[in-house]
């Protein structure tokens, strides 16, 4: 779209990728900061980290025995002191000489071999052989630099940071690592029939249920996450409640994307100063997404233009784009290598029907390999969305497809996604 150019009902909507190419590209620049490692699960590495220091330093043990010389093979030996975990054997092992040797223990000078301690026996400081030798290949000696050496890469810039990473950068020499800060997200309900939670409901009524959705997908992101409304259907409450998000980096509403003469938050971003990106895009469910940005001035910590993500209102709509749109964004604007989803292949358990003219994204359960499609794909149909635990990918206008044929699906772990 040309800068200025309203993007109307009459632009075609965008095919996918290039919606979700064009979204990414406007991540927002979150400033680089330095973080406890301890702190750090779920963010993204903003630097490549190498090793302060080589693991092992010096051989180990990897087993509970004795550290002797493979050449005096089969004993017996002495014991003549003894190498535990921090506590290293100062002398050397020299011919016939062994020395007790603990999980993690460095290996002493002279021993190149570790007797289990199952297949020796021991009677005062005289060791024998009673079980089968290590073999030549597995002397249980993890040698120095088994792990990584000093200054080797450790972990790439995107990385996702999780429990092993925070185990390597520590074990790494790290107390710090270089992370984006904490990105601030709104999340706004709107529509006139919505209902925030404790409040009775009439008949015209609907709890509003996508806001928790789409803060309880971003979860497991380092996101911190404000919710506003739901506001009604009024440009004078949405510019309110837009204002009220004004320190967000990201704003996400959902509602009131599409045609319809309530559909009311194009009109109000535009009353907000927000210069519409792109409306629409060729996928269903999700049809009606847009896409806005405006300038923050609000100091240096928000350099880049905030950025307005618009999805639709069905339910399985948001669930949908907000995987599709909503967590890439996130993840780009947190610095992640790979900010978009990936599918797998499966099998379907029974015949796909030809697809239309937008890709779909079928609700569906993945097991054994196998995928089965859920029944009800209506798009306000959250049942079908909450027993599913994969969407199927159907291209625009695909052919159909027999049962066992193979298909792209995108996995969705329960409770946590991102
Ligand atoms: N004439 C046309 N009508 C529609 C079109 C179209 O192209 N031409 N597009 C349809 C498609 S596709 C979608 S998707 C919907 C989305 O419309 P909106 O984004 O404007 O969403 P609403 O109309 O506000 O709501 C749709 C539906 O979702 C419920 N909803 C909304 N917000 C929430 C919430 N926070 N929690 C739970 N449920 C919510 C709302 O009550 C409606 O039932 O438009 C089609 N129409
Ligand atoms: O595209 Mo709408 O999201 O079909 O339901």
């Amino acid at each position: 779209m040309n800068a200025g150019a309203e993007p109307s009902v009459r632009t075609p909507p965008l095919p996918l990728r290039t919606a979700q190419e064009r979204l990414v590209s406007l991540a927002p620049d979150l400033a680089i900061e330095h973080r406890a490692v301890a702190d750090c699960n779920g963010f993204y590495l903003a630097h490549p980290i190498t090793a302060h220091r080589t693991q092992p330093d010096a051989p180990l043990s990897a087993m509970d025995g004795y550290a002797m010389r493979a050449a005096d093979l089969p004993g017996p030996w002495q014991v003549i002191g003894e190498s535990a975990a921090g506590h290293p054997f100062g002398g050397t092992v020299a011919a016939g000489q062994a020395v007790r040797i603990s999980t993690g223990a460095v290996l002493p000078d002279g021993a190149d071999m570790v007797l289990l301690q199952e297949d020796a026996a021991r009677a005062g400081d005289r060791v024998t052989l009673t079980g089968t030798p290590p073999s030549p290949t597995g002397r249980h000696i993890r040698p120095a630099g088994m792990d990584f050496v000093a200054d080797a890469q450790l972990l790439a810039p995107g990385t996702r940071i999780g429990p092993a990473q925070i185990a390597l950068a520590m074990a790494g020499g790290h107390q710090h690592l270089p992370v984006r800060r904490p990105l601030r997200l709104a999340i706004i309900d709107s529509g006139d029939e919505l209902v925030g939670p404790g409040k009775p409901l009439a008949a015209h009524q609907i709890p509003a249920s996508n806001g928790p959705m789409l803060a309880a997908m971003a979860a497991g992101l380092p996101v911190q996450v404000t919710r506003i409304g739901p506001v009604a259907d009024r440009i004078d409450d949405i510019v309110a409640a837009l204002e009220q998000a004004g320190g967000a980096d990201i704003i996400v509403t959902s509602g009131g994307a599409s045609v319809g003469d309530h559909d009311l938050v194009r009109p109000a971003l535009a009353a907000a100063g927000v210069t519409l990106d792109f409306w629409r895009v060729a996928i269903k469910p999700g049809k009606p997404l847009l896409v806005g940005r405006r300038d923050h001035g609000a100091g240096p910590e928000f350099a880049s233009p905030q950025i307005v993500l618009g999805l639709p209102g069905n339910p399985a709509s948001a669930f949908v784009t907000g995987f599709l749109f909503m967590l890439p964004l996130l993840r780009a604007t947190l610095g992640a290598a790979e900010a978009l989803p990936r599918t797998i292949p499966a099998r379907l358990a029974a015949d796909l029907p030809a697809g239309g003219s937008r890709a779909e994204f079928l609700r569906a359960r993945f097991e054994g390999g196998a995928v089965t499609l859920d029944p009800l794909q209506d798009s306000g149909a959250i049942t079908a969305l909450a027993r599913s635990n994969a969407l199927v990918v159907r291209e625009a206008r695909a052919p159909a497809l027999p049962a066992g044929s193979e298909v792209p699906v995108y996995l969705l772990e329960t409770g946590r996604i991102a």
